[in-house]
């Protein structure tokens, strides 16, 4: 699967070792940044970045997922939902990873850096990658309904 991984200083050095994971696992790692140690680097242009190409994948059809974290998580997943398509689901244990992705669909993880030991916040990650969406019709109605409310919304003139 191709996974698309943004962060910002606070979760710099989890994005290192995480990327070596995946690679490992025989993923397809696409780092939207940041590249290098900045303390006052701001989180919304890598995630958008990396929500945005998730976005353009699955609508070409390619498997495709992403992974965002900062300090808390919390406005990576903001940012990252800000772009039309995604379900960004912030995950704090591996119920909440297995249920972004049965019940939610989520295409994009956020995690807390700087709440988790490394270890967890990959088993996290990884617990998520290989959860499949369960396709049940109380689901699938729901996403619709958020994905209609998406739709309805004027577009900026
Ligand atoms: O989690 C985050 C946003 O939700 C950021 O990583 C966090 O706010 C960064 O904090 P600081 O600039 O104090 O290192």
């Amino acid at each position: 699967m191709r996974i698309h991984i943004a962060t910002d200083h606070a979760g710099l050095e989890l994005s290192r070792r995480l990327q070596d994971h995946l690679i490992r696992a025989g993923h397809e790692v696409v780092d939207h940044g940041p590249t290098s140690y900045e303390p006052l680097d701001d989180y919304p242009a890598f995630c958008i970045a990396a929500a945005e190409a998730v976005v353009r994948d699955q609508a070409a059809g390619v498997d495709a997922l992403g992974v965002v974290f900062g300090g808390s998580g919390n406005g990576e997943q903001i940012a990252a939902n800000k772009v039309d398509g995604i379900r960004a689901a912030l995950v704090w244990n591996e119920s909440t990873a297995l249920l972004a992705r049965q019940h939610n669909d989520a295409n994009v993880i956020s995690i807390g850096a700087r709440q988790h030991p490394e270890d967890e916040a990959i088993s996290f990650i990884d617990a998520f990658i290989a959860e499949p969406f369960s396709h049940d019709e109380r689901h699938v109605r729901r996403i619709g309904q958020i994905a209609a409310y998406e739709e309805s919304r004027p577009t900026d003139a």
